[in-house]
């Protein structure tokens, strides 16, 4: 896991070889993101993404986020 809570939300950064890996990591969590409905706010930086993860109708963290956190890490391990 390695994610952390503070101010409402789940924290993660993943480090990649490059921007194409980090960017094609991205858009595999794009597309889990659409079938789930329920999408994670990102900053990318080259070869770096830090994910943000929390659940805006109910302002703060819920199950959907520890389920798409777990998603990601387990795209991040393909
Ligand atoms: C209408 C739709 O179900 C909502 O807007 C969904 C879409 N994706 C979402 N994503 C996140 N992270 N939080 C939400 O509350 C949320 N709501």
């Amino acid at each position: 896991m390695g994610w952390e809570e503070r101010d409402g939300a789940l924290w993660k950064s993943f480090r990649f070889a490059d921007f194409s890996e980090a960017f094609g990591f991205l858009t595999r969590v794009a597309l889990h993101a659409e079938k789930v409905d329920h999408h994670p706010e990102f900053t990318s930086v080259w070869n770096r993404v830090d994910f943000r993860l929390t659940s805006h109708d109910a302002d703060g963290v819920t199950d959907r986020d520890h389920r798409l956190a777990a998603a990601i890490d387990a795209i991040a391990d393909q």
